[in-house]
């Protein structure tokens, strides 16, 4: 397998030949210049799966994100004027283009993320499929005409860009949660200043090279790299700076609280895309396999590190030991170790130390508690430092175990044993996060009754996947405003202005 340092940008020797070694570029980017910090700060970026640098990446400050809202404005005022259908043409050229460097993104992904290479290209192909509804959507951005009360008036609506939008996205499905924020914003007739995680800021480096290479207008889209939990003035410049328009975060509910708060004092429009906690309901008459298999491909996809992911795993008692023996069957012969290079593997490590900690915190918690291993997944031996295994938790209780009121965010399953649907319904509506939520029932009345009463934005009733560009993604309560990807998404940049003319 060839050994290669693709360029003095990375900083380790990977299994993976780089197609195009300008797509890794460790500077900002702003007003279609790649610059370097002017302190000439940087940060690491690690590989998840040995804790190695791999990356040092331009650390900016409100100073480099000043210049970088000053020049979406410029490049906002020249395309606001383009056509929808030029508008169009350009997405479509920088769909193209993601296409052609597939290879390289999805190494990028697998690099920054440690996602197995398969994963990476998944969530690649999930992304372009977003920047591919939106294309749809750029030209049935219609306005109405409504008729007036006033006989000599004529009245109708037109939709605007809202203008600079400020973005920021976290580090997991890196590559999908930017295409779908900045796509939309971009159809929408926006400029964005992109602020990514600082786990993952290659994924947006490289995203953003490619988009050099459409004829967007210098500053349409603008990178800036820092760690901003530890460098406050960049968040506190896209919330303050009256030039933003619109604030579109995707992270945790603390941070889009806390953004939400900032932005309110300049009345900004804001989209917030937070965490989940999901229930994930299995009723005694359930189709049990098929229950099993939508709990893996919500509760295990990416190492259990999606907003969706089942997080609480009600099961019927009368059916608990059945399920949990084919859940840990099923598990056991899906999942493939070993390097997240070789494209046999689909189950890699969690990001980071800190991902680590919080799961084994919550495996701790809850057999502090009382609950039970289910059984020891094999052959996990030698992974890496961050590898957490597949586990099943019996004897559990989502009011006393930390699970129930925190994310996880990683491959534990904890099973709930309930005895009926007004139990379980309380249970899974009592916390406040509102994001997704999964059922299995062959009841029809029951699907009616129970997809309605969960208070959730997402329902997936006998599926354990809900994601798609088609769809609108989004919670309630405290796990967000607004909604992604679908037409919604890309409205969501935009403003109604209601025209009234008197003839
Ligand atoms: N609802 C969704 O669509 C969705 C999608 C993916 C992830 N998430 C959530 O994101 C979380 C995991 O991502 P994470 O660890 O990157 O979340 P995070 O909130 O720690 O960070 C998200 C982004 O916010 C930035 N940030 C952090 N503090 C900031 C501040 N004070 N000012 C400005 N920016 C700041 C980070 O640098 C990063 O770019 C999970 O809770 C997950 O549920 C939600
Ligand atoms: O982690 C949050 C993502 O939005 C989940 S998904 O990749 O869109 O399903």
């Amino acid at each position: 397998m060839a050994f290669t340092s693709a360029s003095n940008v990375l900083l380790k020797n990977i299994p993976y030949q780089f197609k195009d070694v300008s797509l890794l570029d460790n500077r900002a980017y702003i007003g279609g210049k790649w610059l370097p910090a002017e302190s000439g700060a940087t940060f690491p970026v690690f590989d998840p799966e040995d804790n190695v640098v791999i990356f040092r990446v331009v650390n900016l400050t409100d100073v480099e994100v000043h210049k970088a809202i000053d020049a979406a404005q410029t490049a906002f005022l020249t395309y606001k004027e383009f056509s929808h259908r030029k508008r169009r043409q350009l997405l479509h050229q920088w769909i193209t283009v993601v296409k052609e460097n597939r290879d390289d993104l999805a190494a990028i992904c697998t690099l920054e993320l440690g996602k197995p290479i398969t994963e990476s290209y998944v969530t690649v192909d999930y992304g372009l499929s977003f920047l591919e509804w939106f294309e749809g959507e750029i030209e049935r951005l219609y306005g109405e005409t409504i008729p007036a009360a006033r006989e000599n008036n004529r009245i109708f609506t037109t939709r605007e860009p809202q203008g600079v939008v400020a973005a920021i996205t976290p580090w997991n499905s890196p590559i999908a949660m930017i295409l779908r924020k900045v796509g939309a914003a971009i159809a929408a007739g926006c400029t964005v200043v992109l602020k990514p995680a600082p786990e993952t800021p290659m994924c947006a480096i490289a995203i953003a090279k490619l988009f050099e290479r459409v004829g967007y207008p210098a500053g349409t889209l603008n990178i800036v790299t820092g760690d901003a939990a530890s460098s406050p003035s960049i968040g506190n410049e896209l919330c303050r700076n009256k030039l933003v328009r619109h604030l579109s975060f995707t992270g945790s509910t603390a941070v889009g609280k806390f953004l939400n708060g900032e932005c309110g004092k300049s009345l900004k429009k804001t989209s917030m895309e937070l965490g989940g906690n999901a229930p994930f309901i299995v009723f005694e008459d359930a189709d049990i396999q098929k229950a099993v298999d939508g709990l893996i491909s919500s509760k295990f996809r990416s190492s259990g590190q999606t907003c969706v992911c089942a997080n609480r795993v009600f099961v019927h008692r009368s059916i608990m030991s059945e399920f949990a023996e084919k859940l840990n069957a099923t598990q056991q012969k899906t999942f493939v170790y070993g390097s997240v290079w070789d494209p046999k593997v689909n189950f890699g490590p969690l990001y980071s130390s800190r991902g680590l900690e919080k799961v084994q915190k919550h495996l701790e918690d809850a057999l502090a508690n009382g609950a039970t291993v289910f059984d020891k997944t094999s052959n996990t031996e030698n992974q890496g430092p961050n590898f957490f295994p597949p586990t099943i938790l019996l004897d559990c209780n989502a009011e006393t175990m930390r699970f129930g009121s925190e994310e996880t965010f990683g491959p534990l399953a904890p099973l709930v044993p309930f005895d009926s649907e007004e139990e379980v319904l309380r249970l899974a509506n009592t916390y406040e996060s509102g994001l997704a939520s999964y059922f299995y029932t062959e009841n029809i009345s029951r699907l009616w009754r129970v997809a309605e009463a969960l208070d959730t934005g997402m329902v997936g009733v006998r599926v354990g996947l809900v994601s798609a560009c088609e769809q609108p993604f989004g919670g309630v309560k405290e796990s967000g405003i607004g909604r992604e990807g679908s037409k919604f998404g890309v409205e969501d940049y935009t403003d109604v202005k209601s025209i009234t003319v008197g003839i």
